[in-house]
């Protein structure tokens, strides 16, 4: 398994953010987190590149116990973008993207022909060649979007996190994302995201996993994991899974009204 998770249990300020979670993801996949605001998604990735430390349970990435993993060799696994913004103030887009390559590197080595043509591909990618020698303190919130994605890209790791990699972009943009991480999967990276736009989960995810309170209450294929009552009961809303064309599409009715639906805030 490229991502193999159990009995995962994280806290934080004293409360389960995380709990109990199991969850197997193998190489080749595009595997969706969804769930309500405050259900635990970013929770679940950031402890998998140790951004936070889970209370009990553990985490593997492509065979490596995360907790037991130095930083650098987990970046040589796993590359992840994350709701942080990256503004650090005069770096041109092709010196952050490079960053990616920082834990390929040796200490003192200086970036080789194979790190250039990983930063030339990863902007090429993202539709970001005219813009490499641009400022990234003067981006729009998605042309950032696109930058963070494209330095995970250059890292050329096995297994690719992405939170809420597309909620800044365009639509085109989201289709040519969603369609690229599509592309590395069938290539044989695991591509583990979180999305809020459920219908684009269900048409580019292999499978959902659905975070609910911290707990995973649903896995498996789009069609199958979100049927009326779960869409209703975790989301809220009056909605069906439909196969159109080969791929899974979702039609919503509209919200649940608040006197039909136990669906509260929870973030
Ligand atoms: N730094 C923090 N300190 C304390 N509690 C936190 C912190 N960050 C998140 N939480 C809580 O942990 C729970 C899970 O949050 P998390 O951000 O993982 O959810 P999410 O599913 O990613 O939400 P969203 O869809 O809104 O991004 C929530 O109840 C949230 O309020």
């Amino acid at each position: 398994m490229s991502v193999r998770i159990r009995g995962l249990r994280v806290e934080l300020a004293g409360r389960a953010a995380v709990s109990d979670v199991d969850l197997d993801v193998p190489a080749g996949e595009v595997f969706g987190l969804v769930g309500p605001n405050g259900s635990g998604k970013t929770t679940l990735l950031r402890a998998l590149y140790r951004a936070v430390r889970p209370v009990s349970g553990s985490a593997d990435v492509a065979g490596a116990p995360v907790a037991n993993t130095g930083r650098r060799a987990l970046a040589r696994l796993l590359g992840a973008t994350t709701q942080e913004v990256v503004r650090a103030g005069g770096l041109a887009v092709r010196e952050v993207v490079a960053q990616g390559r920082t834990a390929h590197l040796g200490l003192l080595s200086r970036p080789g022909p194979e790190d250039e043509d990983a930063v030339r591909r990863a902007l090429r990618a993202t539709e970001l060649a005219g813009a490499a020698d641009r400022d990234v303190s003067r981006l729009s919130g998605g042309e950032l979007q696109r930058v963070v994605i494209a330095r995970a890209l250059a890292q050329r790791p096995q297994v690719l996190v992405l939170d809420e990699p597309t909620n800044h972009l365009d639509l085109r943009h989201r289709y040519a994302v969603l369609q690229l991480l599509g592309e590395l999967a069938r290539g044989g990276t695991t591509v583990l995201l979180t999305a809020h736009d459920l219908d684009l989960a269900v048409r580019f995810c292999d499978r959902l996993g659905v975070l609910d309170g911290g707990r995973l209450v649903a896995a498996g294929e789009p069609g199958e994991v979100l049927d009326e009552r779960l869409l209703a009961e975790v989301f809220g809303i009056r909605a069906r899974t439909e196969r159109a064309g080969g791929r899974w599409r979702l039609e919503v009715d509209g919200p649940l009204d608040a006197q039909s639906s136990d669906h509260s805030c929870t973030g």
